[in-house]
């Protein structure tokens, strides 16, 4: 069963007497206990649509479209949802972790304060047992000598250790969705597969879904069971992973995948895509990935396509995959 359904969410920002559409009629679903991995370059929108999931959009941005249905009609819709009813299901039901831990993280208190922090704001319960709590989640994610460390504050540990932190206090609720937005991106490889591998372990031990938010395939690959490829506030292809890196059919799913190290036409060295993402002041008039687009013709220029199913549960938004026009370099 579908845990969280997102249709059609717009947000956009209102700056300077224009708007500006960050979040473009995103829908999608997130199953139980699955993972989906949101991929684009950085300025694509995935950190405003969590955000918004989240009714965490701050003026001058504003969600001005768009339904989140949380656990089907029990919960209903978050975006419909007063501030006090959101701050219930933030953190218990549906928490998130961020790029930098530094940004979340209390410099002057010690962690283990802080994971009761996070087990206090929810739930209550007498001192010592919630202390034995904090220092157990310490242990569940990783941080050796949990009754020592539980003193030192955030600048005693390394990155590594801090995410796992973060991690331990994002999962003190047992949230039923985390929200993961560049959970490694700040980390240096090797640590960055072992986060990744504990957020598999959580995800098995707590039956969690994930919303990896991710500028990386190879972190996809990893993790992901579905997912969406993002560009300019649009869904540009989804699908599940499998069938998306065996017939990604988007161009700009095709450039991403062709970046990778080890895979695209070039041996000696990287692919990359040419251009920038513009900034939502400057998007194209028809397909926001035309100018970049090493296939398109007139009517890409023009129109805007739409997301359409091209197989089953796969969907793309390209007029050439759209009308089976093979995609051949200009
Ligand atoms: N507070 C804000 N005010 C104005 N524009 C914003 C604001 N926050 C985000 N945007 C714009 O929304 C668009 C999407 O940004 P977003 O941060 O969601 O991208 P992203 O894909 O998460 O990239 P990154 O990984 O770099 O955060 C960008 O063009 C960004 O400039």
């Amino acid at each position: 069963m579908s845990l969280l359904r997102v249709s059609n969410i717009k947000t956009y920002f209102y700056l300077d007497g224009l708007e500006l559409p960050a979040v473009d009629d995103v829908s999608f679903t997130l199953e139980e206990n699955r993972t989906l991995a949101v991929i684009g370059e950085s300025g694509s929108g995935k950190s405003v649509l969590v955000l918004s999931i989240m009714k965490l959009v701050d003026y001058p941005g504003k969600i001005i479209e768009g339904e989140a249905i949380y656990d089907g009609n029990v919960k209903g819709d978050l975006l419909m949802m007063k501030e006090k009813q959101m701050q219930k299901i933030r953190g218990n039901e549906i928490a998130m972790i961020y790029q930098d831990p530094m940004s979340t993280l209390n410099p002057l208190i010690p962690v283990g304060k802080q994971i009761e922090e996070a087990l206090y704001i929810h739930k209550r319960g007498k001192k010592q047992e919630i202390k034995v709590r904090a220092m157990q989640l310490m242990t569940e994610v990783g941080i050796p000598d949990a009754e020592k460390r539980y003193y030192d504050l955030p600048k005693q540990f390394s990155g590594g250790m801090r995410q796992r932190i973060m991690i331990a206090m994002a999962i003190a609720c047992k949230p039923r969705i985390l929200i993961a937005d560049e959970p490694t991106t700040a980390l240096d490889v090797t640590i960055q597969a072992e986060i990744l591998d504990l957020l598999k372990k959580l995800q098995d031990e707590n039956q969690m879904s994930i919303i990896l938010n991710t500028h990386d395939l190879g972190v996809v690959e990893d993790m992901a069971h579905d997912v969406c490829v993002m560009y300019c506030g649009k869904i540009m292809e989804k699908a599940p992973k499998e069938e998306l890196f065996s017939h990604p059919m988007n161009p700009y799913t095709i450039g991403l995948i062709d970046c990778m190290p080890g895979r695209g036409e070039t041996k000696e060295r990287l692919n990359v895509i040419e251009g920038y993402v513009p900034h939502p002041s400057d998007f194209p008039k028809g397909c926001r990935f035309s100018n970049r687009c090493p296939y398109a013709v007139g009517k890409c220029y023009e129109e805007v396509p739409d997301l359409v199913e091209i197989t089953p549960e796969h969907y793309v938004r390209c007029f050439l995959v759209e009308e089976g026009i093979p995609l051949i370099k200009k």
